[in-house]
């Protein structure tokens, strides 16, 4: 899996790349220019737009120069913008200086009129990973200006200004697209910093991925080509037995509809045999909208070690007796999944926390968790407050939002690739509850069911939103679940 690397790291890897693989670093510069190149021909019709490269003193600058000249004799113009010397530019700069064609215009940024028409293409090579403090000056100048105007922008590697670890601090380039080197740096899973990236697409540079392994930070990038590894097979002689009995406890009276996009969400990710624990009232609505679900009584209620797994939590308000809550966890010994009114009540009563078993599966979106933990300043130190709480509690805890999270008691911290604003919808975290329920019932070990349960879940989003875009409701996702398994060709 993808890991995601430190600015500083970057550098290291570089380094080594450069000096054990006998390749310069210009043509690892090369490479990653090539490779740009291709996303935007894979993106624009390069002859219908003039390009506009502003290229800063560094190596981020020195992508933009090689960028220019390998895209200059397909787009309608390019103009270079330089903000230094060329004796004031790293030595890639400067070689690729050299070697820029006639067709590339070269001007000053202070000499430029900054006239762009709607098609023209604005290329942010300012600064990348190499940032070390605020822009300010003709940098700062420049960005405020860009971002002023309307034009298409693109961010290389990074929005000029945000650090590659950290919070913004100060102005940053406002791009449309933002397209990273290798793998997407940590900054730009803050939300903090959505507003300047834009998309953010992922370029390979050349560096395999055997080599790209031996740097780890503790931080992965979780992708398509990772699931189908995480995936349990099952054979012909399979029974509903294998593919797991499950028990969801929520519903409320009036929010049984969180307890009917769960169990729905379920049995659509394979579970075999799907209980629900529900408000009395509400058994007619449950039966008559999902007569796949058995409601549980009290015996089942009594017997819970005959479920592989417990999903708990939606919509179950926060009038549960807590003594009842309290013996499910202390009489349940596998992981159980917590999601909604299942975690407020955890935060009304942390005590409880002690009696969650160990590797169990918490998905608070982003206010429930401050309910867990108190109150954050930026998603950084809620990242880190996640981890901590991963690791001190012994559970899984996935902070939903753009760029998932999925942090693990040892201490590791996934960010998931799948997904769009249109999940954010009533009731999509009820289906992934229930997705996550379902994939731990069948067997999946913690890690497993909620990679793929975050991967899934974020997949059948997108491809609801294809069809339906800010019409998705929660019922739309859990109709695309079975099309990812399709997609990822999971049998
Ligand atoms: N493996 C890869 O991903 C590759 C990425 N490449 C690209 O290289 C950049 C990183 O290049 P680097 O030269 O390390 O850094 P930058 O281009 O981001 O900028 C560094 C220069 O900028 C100066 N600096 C830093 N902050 C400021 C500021 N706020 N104002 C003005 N100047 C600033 C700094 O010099 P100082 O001495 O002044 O600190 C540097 O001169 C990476 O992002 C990719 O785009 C390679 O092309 C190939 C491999
Ligand atoms: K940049």
């Amino acid at each position: 899996m993808l890991s995601i690397l430190s600015g500083d790291l970057v550098k290291q890897l570089d380094a080594d790349f450069i000096a054990q693989q006998g390749i310069s670093s210009l043509e690892l510069m090369e490479s990653a220019a090539k490779n740009f190149c291709t996303w935007f021909r894979g993106n624009f019709v390069p002859s219908e737009h003039r390009l506009f490269v502003f290229s800063g003193p560094g190596n981020n600058g020195g992508d933009g120069v090689a960028i220019a000249r390998l895209l200059c004799h397909e787009v309608k113009a390019v103009t270079l913008l330089v903000f230094e010397e060329k004796e004031n530019c790293s030595m890639d700069y400067r070689l690729n200086f050299e070697r820029l064609p006639d067709q590339v215009e070269v001007t000053s940024v202070d000499k430029f009129d900054f006239k762009f028409e709607e098609t023209d293409i604005v290329l942010d090579a300012i600064f990348g990973v190499g940032i070390n403090r605020p822009i300010d000056g003709v940098y700062r100048w420049v960005v405020e200006k860009l971002n002023a105007l309307e034009a298409i922008k693109v961010a290389i590697d990074i929005p000029s200004g945000i650090p590659a670890d950290d919070v913004l601090d100060g102005e940053a380039f406002k791009a449309d697209h933002t397209v990273t080197f290798q793998f997407p740096k940590f900054s730009l899973f803050f939300p903090e910093h959505a507003v300047y990236t834009g998309k953010v697409h992922v370029v390979d540079i050349g560096i395999p991925d055997t080599f790209l392994s031996r740097y780890q930070d503790n931080k992965y990038f979780l992708q398509a080509k990772d699931i189908p590894a995480l995936h349990k097979r099952f054979h012909a002689f399979s029974h509903k037995g294998d593919f797991g009995k499950i028990m969801l406890f929520g519903g409320s009276l009036g929010k049984v509809g969180a307890m009917v996009l769960s169990s729905k969400a379920a049995l659509r990710t394979g579970s075999g045999l799907v209980h629900v624990q529900i408000a009395d009232a509400e058994r007619m609505i449950m039966q008559t909208a999902v007569p796949e679900v058995m409601v549980a009584g009290a015996q089942e209620i009594k017997r819970l070690e005959a479920f592989d797994a417990l999903g708990i939590g939606p919509g179950w308000g926060t009038e549960v007796d807590l003594s009842f809550y309290s013996s499910i966890l202390k009489r349940f010994h596998k992981p159980v999944v917590i999601d909604a009114d299942g975690l407020n009540l955890l935060a009304k009563k942390p005590e409880m926390l002690q009696f969650v078993p160990k590797g169990s599966i918490l998905t608070p979106h982003v206010k429930e968790f401050e309910r867990l933990v108190g109150n954050v300043s930026s998603h950084k130190e809620r990242l880190l407050k996640a981890q901590q709480f991963a690791g001190e509690y012994g559970v899984f805890l996935i902070l939903k939002g753009a760029f998932t999270s999925i942090s693990t008691p040892d201490g590791k911290q996934y960010f998931n690739s799948t997904g769009n604003q249109y999940m954010a919808t009533a009731g999509s975290g009820d289906v992934l509850t229930g997705m996550i329920t379902a994939f731990l019932g069948q067997g999946y070990n913690p890690l497993q069911a909620a990679l793929c349960g975050v991967f899934h879940h974020g997949l059948a989003g997108e491809l609801a939103g294809k069809q339906k875009r800010r019409g998705v409701i929660a019922s739309d996702i859990i109709a695309c679940i079975p099309q990812t398994f399709l997609e990822l060709d999971i049998p």
